[in-house]
């Protein structure tokens, strides 16, 4: 298990993507792309021809978590836009399996979002259709809001359920991760990490994404080493 690191544009400059992207290009694996529709979400940001151009524009591949109503009817069309990995919240979706192979049909890596009330058992059968699992751990909408300790139980359950799948999903985080926290989600199984505010915010994302990458690179468990 390495850490892979896919900062959120969530609270970037959204004046500036490709510059803004730019930024962490040498730094991070992938770029964090967070589509809110003002109805699964309160909140607003961009949709399908943003996706479009920034899949062209971007040195990092895109990582597109749909926070989104009907995502069986939008979630292939984003991997057609190119996006590398498109991720569907379990709330949203009525039929999990065919939206996760017409992504994966697209040649789009299919992800499954949990929110901090939804419990992973329901989809422990259903994981070897999905490339990864995303576990919120903060109620999304927004950046910049703390973190929830009381995912952490689910997180080390979704790490035993994907181990004992024998799939190589990646479980991934999003939400208040930062130095104070990736220590606790990368003990308790996470390897792909979202951090927003934490790169963001600081006035040099590249060295911010730098020290996270360590941080959570000795948090790593001994055996996954
Ligand atoms: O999906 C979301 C918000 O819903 C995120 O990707 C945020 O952008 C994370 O921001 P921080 O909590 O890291 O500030």
């Amino acid at each position: 298990m390495t850490i892979r690191l896919t900062p959120s544009i969530l609270n970037s400059d959204f004046s500036d993507l490709r510059g803004e992207i730019g930024r962490i290009a040498d730094a991070a694996d992938w770029v964090h792309v967070d589509v809110m529709d003002g109805h699964f979400v309160p909140n607003l940001t961009l949709g399908l021809p943003v996706v479009e151009r920034l899949a062209q524009a971007s040195p990092l591949p895109l990582d597109c978590h749909l926070m989104i109503e009907a995502p069986d009817r939008w979630a292939p069309a984003y991997a057609e836009a190119g996006a590398r990995s498109v991720t569907f919240h379990a709330e949203a979706v009525s039929a999990p399996l065919r939206t996760a192979r017409e992504i994966r049909a697209r040649g789009a890596r299919a992800g499954l979002a949990l929110n901090p009330a939804t419990p992973v058992e329901p989809y422990a059968e259903l994981l070897a259709e999905f490339d990864m699992v995303l576990v919120m751990t903060i109620e999304p909408g927004f950046g910049g809001q703390p973190f929830l300790d009381s995912v952490l139980p689910k997180l080390r359950r979704t790490r035993e359920l994907i181990d004992a799948s024998g799939g190589e999903l990646w479980l991934q985080v999003d939400g208040g991760v930062g130095l104070q926290t990736i220590e606790r989600v990368v003990e308790a199984g996470a390897d792909t990490i979202v951090a927003g505010s934490a790169v963001y915010g600081s006035a040099d994302p590249a060295a911010a994404c730098r020290e996270l990458r360590a941080a959570g690179e000795a948090a790593r468990p001994t055996a996954a080493r």
